[in-house]
């Protein structure tokens, strides 16, 4: 859906990793655009937009409103997330804006709100990241991915995401192509030199 952002990406992992190998976790502090896409794609769509429901134990007021002890409360992070004040143009996914002078800037909010609040937090937030690092870096690095195209040669898709407590996104139409016949070579001897494919 967005070529340029892939493209920024592709060109941050050559210049850090160069060609013969998959990005690792001693490349993540250099890769400053993957990092930020991680985080601009954790903001733009959360995986679950009204966190968890929990229920208040005791009677509070919050901003005016009284709310009774055993109250359902969901926790909006969608909202937090797009909200135009802390994100300007919020539905526009734009890793640049989590960037200053080729760092991240601690100034624009970390979005770690999409893993929720308090004693309840997501315990998996961790896991989660890395694993979103490993797999991101890992495609980039080797593959195009590239959807159907209109009449002008932009990208004619529409994102779609299921509706409930957990959003994930339609299966797109996209093709996942080798960068280059020297990529193509490199996950060839990956698969082959890997013990769990014998
Ligand atoms: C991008 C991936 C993930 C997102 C966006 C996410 C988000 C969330 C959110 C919003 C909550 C509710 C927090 C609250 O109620 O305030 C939650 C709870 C939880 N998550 Fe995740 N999560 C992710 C991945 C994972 C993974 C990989 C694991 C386990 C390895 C995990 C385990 C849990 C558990 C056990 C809870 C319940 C915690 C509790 O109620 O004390 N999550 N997660």
């Amino acid at each position: 859906m967005y070529p340029e952002v892939q493209k920024r990406a592709q060109k941050e992992i050559d210049e850090v990793v160069g060609y013969g190998r998959l990005p690792d976790f001693n490349d993540r502090p250099q890769l400053v655009y993957l990092e930020a896409l991680i985080m601009e794609l954790l903001r733009w769509h959360q995986p679950a937009p009204l966190a968890i429901a929990h229920s208040t134990s005791e009677d509070d007021v919050y901003e005016g409103y009284f709310i009774p002890k055993d109250t359902v409360v969901m926790g909006n992070i969608w909202h937090i997330l797009h909200d135009p004040e802390t994100y300007p143009d919020p539905f526009n996914f734009n890793p640049d804006r989590f960037i200053k002078d080729g760092k991240i800037n601690p100034q624009v909010t970390n979005p770690e709100a999409v893993f929720g609040f308090g004693r309840r937090i997501c315990p998996g937030q961790y896991i989660a990241v890395d694993t979103l690092y490993v797999l991101i870096s890992s495609v980039l690095a080797v593959f195009d991915v590239s959807v159907p195209k209109d009449a002008n040669g932009n990208p004619d898709i529409k994102p779609s995401f299921s509706i409930g407590l957990i959003c994930h996104p339609d299966p797109p139409k996209c093709s996942i192509t080798p960068r280059s016949d020297r990529h193509k070579e490199l996950v060839q001897n990956l698969l082959t030199s890997d013990p769990t494919n014998e």
